[in-house]
C-alpha cells in the first residue's frame, strides 16, 4: 500500500486543533467527584448542570480554535455551536468513562451513573455508546479531531453557507483519515468505524432532552445558559 504521509499544513492544523483541545479542559474531574461517594439524584443533577455549563464554555473556546471557524458567518457559527454541545457532551463524556482507571473503578463509576437519577430506559443506549467509544482505543489527537468534525457538520439547523461548513469539515475529515491509518495500521476500517460512531452519538442525542426532563426528581432546574442552548424548560 502506499506511504501515507500528512502534509505540513495538515500537521500545523492538527497540533492546532490538539493545543486547543488540551488548553480548553473541564476545570473539575467529575469521574473523581462521583467515584468519591454516591450522591442524591438532586446533587447529580445539579452536578451535571454545572459540568454541562461549564462544558459549553470550554467548547465555545475550543471551537475558536478551530481554523477558518471564525471566519465562517457569525449566526452560522452559533448554530453550529447550538447543534453540536449536545454531541460534544456525549463524546466527552464517552471519553471520560473510558479513560484508562484503577481496578474496579470503572465498575463503580457506571455504577453511580445508574443510581444517578437517569431513567432506566437510557441507560443501554448510553453505556452502549460508551462501551464502543472505548472499545476504539481513540488517541488523543483522533479525541480532538473528532470533536472539531461532530462541531463542523453542515446539516445543522439553521446553517446557511453550507458549503462553507463542508470545506472545513472536509479538511479534518482528510487529516483524521490519515491520522487512523498511522495510528491504526492493523486496522482498514478503523476510520469508518470511529465515523460510524457520530451516527450512534447523534441518535443518544435525540434522548438527551427526555433523560433531563424525566431525571427521577421533582422540579428540574437549568443555568440560562442551558436554557439557551438545550431544548429544555
Ligand atoms: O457530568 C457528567 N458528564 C460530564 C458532562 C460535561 C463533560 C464531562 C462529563 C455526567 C454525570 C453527571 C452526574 C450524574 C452522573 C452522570 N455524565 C454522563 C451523562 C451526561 C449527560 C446525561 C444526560 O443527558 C447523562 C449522563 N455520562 C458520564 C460518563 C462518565 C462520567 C460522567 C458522565
Amino acid at each position: 500500500r502506499e506511504k501515507v504521509e500528512m502534509t505540513k499544513e495538515q500537521r500545523a492544523l492538527m497540533k492546532a486543533i490538539v493545543d486547543a483541545y488540551n488548553r480548553h479542559q473541564i476545570p473539575q474531574d467529575v469521574a473523581k467527584k462521583l467515584l468519591q461517594e454516591q450522591y442524591s439524584a438532586e446533587e447529580n443533577f445539579l452536578l451535571l448542570t454545572e459540568m454541562a455549563t461549564s462544558q459549553v464554555q470550554v467548547l465555545v473556546e475550543f471551537t475558536k480554535n478551530i481554523p477558518g471557524f471564525l471566519s465562517l458567518d457569525r449566526e452560522d457559527q452559533i448554530a453550529l455551536l447550538k447543534g453540536s454541545t449536545v454531541e460534544a457532551m456525549f463524546l466527552r463524556s464517552a471519553q471520560v468513562f473510558s479513560r484508562k482507571m484503577p481496578n474496579g473503578h470503572t465498575v463503580v463509576l457506571e455504577e453511580r451513573i445508574r443510581k444517578s437519577g437517569i431513567p432506566d430506559e437510557f441507560m443501554t443506549p448510553m453505556f452502549n455508546f460508551y462501551k464502543s467509544i472505548g472499545e476504539l482505543h481513540m488517541v488523543q489527537e483522533e479525541q480532538a479531531i473528532l470533536t472539531a468534525i461532530t462541531i463542523l457538520m453542515p446539516d445543522r439547523p439553521y446553517v446557511k453557507d453550507h458549503q462553507a461548513v463542508e470545506r472545513l469539515q472536509e479538511t479534518m475529515l482528510n487529516v483524521l483519515r490519515k491520522l487512523c491509518v498511522l495510528q491504526h495500521p492493523q486496522e482498514q476500517q478503523y476510520f469508518a468505524r470511529l465515523l460510524g460512531r457520530l451516527t450512534e452519538l447523534r441518535t443518544l442525542s435525540h434522548y438527551h432532552a427526555e433523560m433531563l426532563t424525566s431525571w427521577k426528581m421533582n422540579d428540574h432546574k437549568f443555568t440560562p445558559l442551558l436554557c439557551e442552548i438545550w431544548d429544555v424548560q
